[in-house]
């Protein structure tokens, strides 16, 4: 006997999450939870808006259609919208254990504010001193002053930064001016730091600092292809599609030679946990982009070690079916 179950949730958010110049002040999604004999497997459907190309409405009618079929004892193909395929393609690695246990809970610190929050927060970070912070959101000239204060103050710390297309040309050579050049080689990388990739390109190799690519990777025309000065793709597995297609990407990433890092969508916590795990299975070298649970005020069905957001349980959430 097969079972299928959608619920609808809603966690509010952190004040002040801005995303794309638009508040989001609760997080919407879905969570699937699939049964067959003892085995059980969870997904989360959770598109970000402003990020992904379908609507949690498209998603949710995706879902509903794929949970009825595979009930009734059909093998549906997973649908195209990207996190629908990623969620139900987690709840049925989940339901054949083909999705390992083991997880990478270390997340890269996310700053999108005030530098002197991340020192406490690192301070206490065992291991490798990596961190993320938002730039492109002030004047260029204060993002390249707060890079130099932290890379100066801590001299074991690597810093990702991520522009979000934000910079013209000349704002981003502003923003390099002010960063120290002994410091450049502990920037791991700006994800996108201008508005076009050619320009992108042509900062990573006028000021040596290394570039990401995240928002390219869902353009037609990406490519994974080593080039100069690029050395990292972002990838978002709710952005991405199926886990087959995660797997297809960060194994594209690594024949280049480019890392592949495991990153948010911000997720609830049972989607990031999930995350957790598929970037201890598929990027374990790498420290995945995992830290936004605290950008909402909720956990979900599963918690994250040590977080101390209350959880909800699936008692409260609205069935679908
Ligand atoms: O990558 C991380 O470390 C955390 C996730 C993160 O920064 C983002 C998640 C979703 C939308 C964006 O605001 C942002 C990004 O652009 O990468
Ligand atoms: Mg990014």
């Amino acid at each position: 006997m097969r079972h299928a179950q959608v619920y609808r949730w809603q966690i509010p958010m952190d004040a002040g999450v801005v995303l794309r110049e638009r508040r989001l002040k609760t997080r919407d999604g879905l969570l699937v939870q699939l049964r067959q004999g003892d085995a059980e497997g969870w997904g989360e459907i959770s598109p970000l808006p402003g990020f992904s190309e379908e609507t949690l409405e498209q998603a949710q009618t995706a879902v509903l259609a794929w949970a009825n079929a595979w009930r009734d004892g059909g093998n549906p193909d997973l649908p195209q919208l990207p996190s629908a395929a990623f969620g139900l393609s987690c709840a049925l690695a989940e339901l054949h254990d083909e999705l390992p246990q083991a997880a990478d809970y270390r997340a890269a610190p996310l700053c999108t504010g005030d530098p002197d929050e991340l020192f406490a927060v690192l301070e206490a970070m065992p291991g490798e001193k990596v961190a993320k912070v938002k730039v492109g959101l002030w004047e260029a000239v204060r993002d390249g002053m707060v890079v130099n204060l932290l890379l100066e103050a801590i001299p074991d710390l690597q810093l990702r930064l991520d522009a979000n297309r934000a910079w013209t040309p000349l704002k981003a050579q502003q923003f390099a001016k002010y960063v120290d050049p002994q410091y450049r080689p502990r920037i791991a990388f700006i994800e996108e730091p201008c508005r076009t990739r050619n320009d992108s390109r042509a900062f990573a190799q006028q000021t040596g600092i290394a570039i990401a690519w995240d928002e390219s990777l869902r353009e037609a025309d990406f490519t994974f292809t080593a080039e100069p000065g690029v050395k990292a793709v972002v990838i978002k597995p709710t952005l991405t599609g199926s886990l087959q297609k995660v797997r297809e990407q960060v194994a594209a990433a690594h024949a280049q030679g480019i890392t592949a890092v495991i990153s948010s969508s911000i997720e609830s916590s049972l989607g990031l946990t999930q995350l957790a795990r598929i970037a201890a299975w598929l990027t374990p070298d790498t420290l995945p982009g995992l830290d936004t649970l605290n950008l909402m005020q909720a956990q979900l069905i599963r918690r994250w070690p040590n977080s101390q957001l209350p959880c909800l349980s699936c008692e409260s959430l609205d069935p679908l079916v």
